[in-house]
């Protein structure tokens, strides 16, 4: 059923930039008040995949597309149990979504799990203000009685910054839970859930591996409980300088030359486990139309991102590293940015984006592959 929101009375909403850039609007999803960071994502299909994705914790992404909603909400494509996006900017919602799959409006599934946006902006020119100035603050403020201007942007100034953010722990699940194999059993890994979406274990069990989804807090102990043919480490919100637990457990799995696969937070971490430091970018990769070129086989691909930090690693040399030799496996062909890491003595490799693609384009499913390929190199 698909409900129409078509001539619905709407309240006033204001969204407060944290360098005081006000934009006006209506109420979209829930109305009160929500505070984040600014980010924005350029896919133009997806938006219940990005809405759910844990990465997006504490973030208030802006759609670069200028009509979102038009297939409305379906019960098959979010990537966990809730959204976890902090707040929604949206120039111009479908008034009808129209799709087989539609079971609810996205203006009602925002509301419904308390969802605070904004429509009826300028998106584009707020884009263009954060890619100027950089990832930044915002509250979005909606309902009859707004406060002053004054108030708002002093509230937004009060709100936690994402750098020094450790907040995994606060999206991954609190108990271990096993996604079977599809078809044959080939493979266990443990996974370590610092934020994982749901289409990542899937990829893997469609591979012939069992996957054991452990909370981001667990130990090197609680992985090797699995008896485990491999380890992966999720994506996930927050800074990758706060995770120095995860970090640590990388370590142990390095040393034990396990074969071992990052996406996105994960590659930060192995950043982090080899020595290489991570800094923030200025406003980020989001979206499902990225260039990255695998610089071990020199194809581009085009590929799924949403990240704000990135590995300082340099670009054009083997670095010497406490687990052998490492060099920069993947760049993003926009800016340079470090989009993977692999290690060229021991059985491990991350990258920065999603090859899950959940939303996006497959372009990247071989990496799921290469872990495969590694597992298969250890016991052979
Ligand atoms: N999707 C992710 O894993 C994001 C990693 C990290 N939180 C960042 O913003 O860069």
């Amino acid at each position: 059923m698909t409900t129409s929101t078509r001539g619905a009375a709407k309240a006033p909403a204001v969204l407060v930039l944290e360098d005081g850039r006000i934009f006006r609007g209506r109420a979209y999803g829930a109305v009160g008040e929500t505070f984040g960071e600014a980010v924005f994502s350029t896919g133009m299909t997806g938006y219940q995949e990005t809405l759910t994705d844990p990465s997006y914790h504490r973030q208030v992404v802006i759609m670069t597309a200028p009509h979102v909603g038009n297939t409305g909400v379906n019960d098959e494509d979010p990537e966990s149990s809730r959204i976890w996006v902090a707040g929604y900017v949206v120039r111009d919602p479908a008034r009808i979504p129209s799709n087989w799959r539609s079971r609810r409006s996205l203006d009602e599934e925002l509301a419904a799990q308390g969802v605070v946006g904004i429509s009826g902006i300028d998106t584009r020119a707020l884009t263009r203000h954060l890619r100027e100035r950089g990832a930044m603050r915002v509250g979005i403020f909606s309902g009859n009685a707004l406060p002053d201007e004054g108030t708002m942007l002093a509230e937004v100034r009060q709100a936690p910054e994402m750098s020094g953010a450790d907040l995994s722990a606060e999206v991954a699940t609190k108990e271990t839970y096993v996604v079977p194999a599809i078809g044959e059993k080939k493979f266990t890994v443990a996974a370590v859930d610092l934020g994982i979406k749901g289409m990542t274990p899937h990829r893997m069990a469609e591979r012939g591996i069992e996957v054991h989804v452990l909370p981001a807090t667990a130990t090197a102990e609680d992985v090797y409980a699995v008896n485990p043919d491999g380890v992966f480490f999720s994506n996930g919100p927050g800074d990758p300088s706060t995770a120095d637990g995860p970090v640590a457990v990388m370590q142990a799995v390095l040393e034990r030359k396990t074969p071992l696969f990052g996406i996105c937070f994960g590659n930060q971490i192995l950043g982090r486990a080899l020595g290489f430091g991570t800094y923030k970018l200025k406003y980020g990769h989001r979206g499902i139309n990225q260039p990255v070129q695998d610089r071990t086989t020199g194809k581009v691909e085009v590929t799924a991102h949403n990240h704000g930090f990135a590995v300082d690693a340099p670009l054009d040399q083997v670095s010497d590293t406490p687990y052998g030799r490492a060099e920069v496996s993947h760049v993003c062909l926009n800016d340079n940015v470090v989009e993977g890491l692999q290690l060229l003595d021991r059985p491990a490799f991350s990258v920065q984006y999603h090859p899950e693609a959940a939303a996006g384009p497959h372009d990247a499913a071989y990496l799921f592959d290469r872990f495969v390929s590694l597992m298969e190199g250890q016991r052979a």
